[in-house]
């Protein structure tokens, strides 16, 4: 199973890009501001650092390694970096939840932060195969004003790979209505709307998202699970979960891997796609969350197959892009029969 999975075309659509700094690149940039940031540059310090009381925590933690990232060439070497790690997983389409408003708050003006994840983009494009989309998400904790200036940078830069608007942060104390505004105007501007919910608070934050943000895909949205008739309109709507198991253990959404709603979701018929989050932060990479989903699925490697499919389907790739990748995956299936 690992080997077909290492091997299978991928496509991931929930996947953060400070959250996806490699415990390198998090070294450099630690040993870069030595003393002056909790983030330990050694690796086993560093995975003992990525441990979680409970999702305040995470994102406190997360912003702690936001802090590192001080300049563009940063933003561009990271960026660069997380699209060699993705085409190791066969990884060749990605949408990256990216923060503008954190780096910018921090001193990296919005056009070189744009340009740098754009040259970033382009290398990864030639070098790696690798086609990266953009999500701008507004930090939710930073409250309206990330959100106005989330889209102002979103609509006045307008990088190429920009193809949707998010929110993500803490959901306790961040009710989603009140970003409705904004998400209206990004839509108009013909952005996707894929903000988080339904992680860390029940069902009624993913109708917020459905019915105030207008969410196309719902960032994680397993509390999902509890609400009957949420999981039968998300079924019949078709509207996706951005499912990221490891994730909700690590930061304590769910108790264990085993009481995971992800089977009880699929089997009433929610689309799904699997995700890795975080990657480095949770210790896992989106190969060993196809295998976790796959165990909690009990899918055989046709299984898995549909599993990349079903990414595929879900993401904001043109058509012709979603048929190449499509056939790609079914080459494979058919090569590792
Ligand atoms: O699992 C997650 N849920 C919500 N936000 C997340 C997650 N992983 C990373 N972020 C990131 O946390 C920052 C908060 O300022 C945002 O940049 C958001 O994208």
């Amino acid at each position: 199973m690992t080997s077909f999975i290492a091997g299978l075309p991928k496509a991931e659509l929930h996947v953060h890009h400070v959250g996806s700094a490699s415990p390198r690149i998090v070294a450099e940039l630690a040993a870069r501001h030595e003393g002056a940031s909790p983030v330990p540059a050694d690796p086993e310090a560093l995975a003992e650092y990525f441990a979680f009381r409970d999702f305040a925590h995470f994102i406190d933690v997360y912003l702690t390694v936001v802090d590192l990232i001080r300049d563009d060439e940063d933003v561009r070497v990271l960026t660069f970096e997380i699209a060699r790690e993705l085409s190791r997983q066969q990884v060749r389409y990605a949408e990256l939840t990216v923060t503008p408003y954190s780096s910018v708050k921090r001193g990296i003006p919005a056009k070189a932060f744009c340009e740098a994840i754009e040259d970033a983009r382009r290398g990864a494009a030639t070098e790696f195969g690798v086609d990266l989309r953009w999500c701008f998400d507004i930090p939710g904790e930073a409250g309206l004003a990330a959100a106005e200036q989330t889209l102002a940078i979103a609509l006045e830069e307008r990088p190429d790979g920009l193809i949707s608007f998010g929110l993500g942060g803490p959901e306790v104390g961040v009710p989603r209505p009140q970003f409705k505004p904004y998400f209206d105007q990004a839509r108009a501007a013909g952005l996707h709307s894929v903000p988080h919910a339904g992680e860390t608070t029940g069902p009624e934050t993913v109708w917020d998202a459905i019915r105030e943000l207008g969410a196309e895909r719902i960032g994680h949205g397993i509390s999902a699970a509890q609400d009957p008739e949420l999981t039968a309109y998300l079924a019949e709507h078709q509207i996706p979960l951005e499912i990221s198991p490891t994730s909700n253990l690590r930061t304590r959404a769910v108790p264990s891997l085993d009481e995971h709603p992800l089977a009880r979701l699929v089997a009433a018929g929610v689309p799904v796609s699997i995700n890795s989050d975080d990657p480095p932060m949770f210790g896992t990479t989106l190969e060993q969350e196809y295998a976790v989903a796959s165990r909690l699925l009990g899918l055989d490697d046709a299984g898995v197959a549909d599993l990349a499919r079903a990414a595929v389907k879900q993401s904001f790739l043109d058509s012709s892009g979603q048929a190449r990748l499509l056939a790609e995956i079914d080459a494979y299936t058919v090569r590792s029969a």
